[in-house]
């Protein structure tokens, strides 16, 4: 039975270096188990504040990162290597700084890669790359509650595919490419990861049970645990 844990720390600093402290112990607990780890990586800010401290961590060198399957829960659907593209992001907070075997670096397409500016095509063939199960699947919270790019009463939400193609999304840029609602969960643990006032609504909604809120339906198969801070979690009962 999966079970919910919330997590609450005084402010962003102290939340990026208690998930990034938590990553590296879930990647060196996979490997330990398999051999292996398999990690979904979100957008964001706080994902990019994650992610450049896991890089100043001692304990990272822990990892065998060619041994570590990186994937995306979403993608800004824009050229390659576009600074807003979430791969980027994440290349230049953390990813081009370890040792890891890019074969398991498994971005979404770009707009300018092997099907254009074909969101379908490009969400199909991401798709067929997917290898599930995953370890752990991290997710930012939008002020609206949306995960990945699965936003409140989006047709995005029904979609029962692995992945689908985003249009009109209401956080730019408007194309997007996601993992759907049944394939986040299908992770073994989802973490769901909120800081600052701006999260306090969506949060305190998601948390309360508001179903409207994508983020309530994020669940792992083992655990979901939100990591928070004091002000994301000001709403909560
Ligand atoms: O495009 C994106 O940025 C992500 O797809 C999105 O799901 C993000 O994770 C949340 O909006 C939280 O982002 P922040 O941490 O920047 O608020």
């Amino acid at each position: 039975m999966s079970k919910t844990l919330v997590v609450v720390v005084p402010d962003a600093d102290i939340l990026a270096a208690t998930v990034a402290s938590r990553l590296v112990a879930k990647i060196v607990d996979a490997q330990a188990e398999r051999g292996t780890a398999s990690i979904v990586l979100t957008g964001g800010r706080i994902a990019a504040k994650v992610l450049r401290t896991v890089k100043d961590l001692p304990a990272a060198k822990a990892i065998d990162w060619s041994r570590v399957d990186l994937w995306w829960g979403d993608e800004r659907f824009l050229p390659a290597g576009d600074p807003d593209r979430n791969e980027t992001q994440a290349r230049e907070a953390l990813l081009d700084a370890l040792p890891l075997d890019p074969a398991r670096v498994h971005p979404m397409p770009a707009s300018d890669g092997l099907d254009g500016d074909d969101a379908e095509a490009a969400a199909a063939r991401y798709a067929t790359e997917v290898r599930m199960p995953f370890d752990l699947l991290m997710l930012g919270v939008g002020e609206d509650g949306h995960v990945a790019s699965l936003f409140p009463e989006h047709p995005v939400l029904s979609e029962t595919g692995t992945t689908a193609a985003v249009h009109n999304s209401p956080k730019p840029p408007p194309t997007r490419i996601t993992l759907t609602m049944p394939t986040i969960q299908e992770a073994d643990e989802v973490w769901l990861i909120a800081a600052g006032p701006d999260k306090t609504d969506a949060v305190g909604a998601a948390l309360n049970g508001d179903k409207s809120k994508p983020a309530a339906h994020a669940t792992g198969q083992s655990r979901t645990y939100w990591l928070l801070d004091e002000a994301a979690a000001a709403k909560r009962y």
